[in-house]
C-alpha cells in the first residue's frame, strides 16, 4: 500500500469531514448529472462492499444502501462531496437476482458509463480480499485498459482474513496489476467493518477533487 504524507492524510480527512449529500440516482446515461465536477466511482462485483465503503468513508451509516443481498444497488447513485467532487456508487456486476433483461440493461449502462463518462478521474475497482481477482474483474480490466481512465484496485473486507493470508492476496494482486497498462500502481487495503485503510483512500480521493474553498 502507498505511504501518504501527513499533509495528504489531513487533506483527505478534511474533505470527508465536510458535507456529503446524496444527489441523485441515474438509471440511464441521459439522467446522469451534468459533468460539472471531477468524479470517482466505486465499481466491483456484487456484494464486494462498494456501498459499505462509501458509508465508511463518509462516516454515514445509511448514506449508500448496503445489503446482504447481492444486486442491492441497481442504479448509478451520485453523492456530492463538499461541492468539490462526485462519488458514484455503481451497481455490481457478476450477479443480480433479477431478470436477464434487467441485468443486461444495468451492465450495458455501467459499461457505457465506465468507458465514456467525461470528468471521471478514477475508477476504484473493489476486490473482495477473500476471493481475489475473478474472471468478471479481468473482463472489466480488459475493457478499461483500452480506455484512458485509470483504475485502482481496492481490497475489501480485510477483517475477514488473517495477516498472512492478506499479504499473500495483496502480493498476488500487486503482481497482477503490474502488467496492466491503465492500472494505478498502488492497491489500497480496506475494512469498512474495522474502519481500516480509510484515511489512505480518503487522501487518494482528495487528490482528485477540486481544491477546497480556502485555496480557490
Ligand atoms: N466483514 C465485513 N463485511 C463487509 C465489509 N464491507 C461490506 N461488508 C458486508 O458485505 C455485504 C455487501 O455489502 P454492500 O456494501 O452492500 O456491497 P455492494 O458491493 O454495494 O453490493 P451491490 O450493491 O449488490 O453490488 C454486506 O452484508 C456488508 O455488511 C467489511 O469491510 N467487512
Ligand atoms: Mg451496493
Amino acid at each position: 500500500m502507498e505511504d501518504k504524507t501527513s499533509a495528504q492524510l489531513e487533506e483527505g480527512r478534511l474533505l470527508f469531514a465536510r458535507d456529503v449529500d446524496f444527489m441523485r440516482s441515474a438509471v440511464s446515461l441521459e439522467t446522469l448529472p451534468p459533468p460539472d465536477l471531477p468524479e470517482v466511482c466505486f465499481a466491483g462485483r456484487s456484494n464486494v462492499g462498494k456501498s459499505s465503503l462509501i458509508n465508511a468513508l463518509t462516516n454515514r451509516k445509511g448514506l449508500a444502501r448496503a445489503s446482504n443481498t447481492p444486486g442491492r444497488t441497481r442504479e448509478l447513485n451520485y453523492f456530492n462531496v463538499d461541492g468539490r467532487l462526485f462519488i458514484v456508487d455503481l451497481p455490481g456486476f457478476g450477479y443480480a437476482r433479477a431478470s436477464k433483461t434487467d441485468i443486461a440493461r444495468w451492465q450495458q449502462l455501467t459499461k457505457a458509463y465506465l468507458r465514456g463518462r467525461p470528468g471521471l478521474r478514477r475508477i476504484f475497482l473493489l476486490i473482495d480480499s477473500r476471493h481475489g481477482i475473478k474472471a468478471p474483474d479481468i473482463e472489466v480490466m480488459d475493457m478499461l485498459d483500452e480506455t484512458a481512465v485509470i483504475y485502482q484496485l481496492v481490497l475489501t473486507k480485510t477483517d475477514k482474513l488473517k495477516k498472512g493470508e492478506l499479504s499473500k492476496v495483496a502480493e498476488k494482486t500487486q503482481s497482477f496489476i503490474a502488467k496492466r497498462p491503465a492500472a494505478f500502481p498502488f492497491i489500497v487495503h480496506t475494512s469498512s467493518e474495522k474502519k481500516e485503510g480509510l484515511d489512505v483512500l480518503r487522501a487518494e480521493i482528495a487528490s482528485l477533487a477540486l481544491p477546497s474553498n480556502l485555496d480557490r
